[in-house]
């Protein structure tokens, strides 16, 4: 398992079962357990599948959401004693382009902020650069920055992990 300041991505596919393997790995780390969800509800079907999220999870955690200013969330929730699940970054990726956000810029933030982080940090990503190019233009780029991310996080990563049909690959660690 990973030092205290390290932190752990989670990739893999729509309904792989990376976020349960995540929370797994959150609930081995530490017993005070924040979930930052950065999705956003923006119909029943959504409400519905974040009340179920919710209702799984269980007590034992508490629960941010935050859509954009992912930095200034995790600055605020950052301490030793505790484990932060960020839960996706692909979303993120898809509010900041929907925000016209420079989303080189924020990435970059990001993978700078993790490792000054003094909570353990693990985050879910869709592995979304598997498939034929997509023709539409904003789907390549989404694809593009979803990779350039996981690039740079995975580089400062203690783990990494690949989830496909419910099973963990480990890549790094
Ligand atoms: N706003 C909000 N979103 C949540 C909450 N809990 C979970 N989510 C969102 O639900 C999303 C994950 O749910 P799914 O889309 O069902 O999971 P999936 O990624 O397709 O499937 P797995 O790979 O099996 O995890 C994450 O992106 C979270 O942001 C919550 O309490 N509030």
């Amino acid at each position: 398992m990973a030092g205290p300041s390290s932190s752990i991505l989670v990739l893999g596919g729509a309904r792989s079962g990376k976020s349960r393997f995540a929370e797994g790995l959150a609930i081995d780390c530490a017993a005070d357990r924040h979930y930052v969800a950065t999705g956003r509800a923006f119909d029943a079907e959504m409400r519905d599948r974040i009340a179920r999220h919710r209702s799984d999870r269980g007590d034992g955690w508490t629960t941010h959401e935050e859509p954009v200013d992912l930095v200034g969330q995790l600055r605020q929730i950052d301490d030793p004693s505790r484990v932060v699940l960020v839960d996706c970054l692909t979303l993120w990726v898809t509010n900041l382009m929907l925000e016209n956000q420079n989303v080189m810029a924020r990435s970059a933030e990001l993978a700078a902020f993790l490792p000054q982080m003094k909570a353990r940090v693990i985050l879910v990503s869709n592995e979304v650069g598997l498939g034929i190019v997509p023709e539409n233009r904003m789907a390549r780029e989404f694809r593009d920055h979803a990779g350039r991310l996981h690039q740079q996080i995975a580089a400062s990563a203690a783990e990494v992990y690949f989830i496909a049909a419910g099973l963990p690959l480990k890549m790094k660690g």
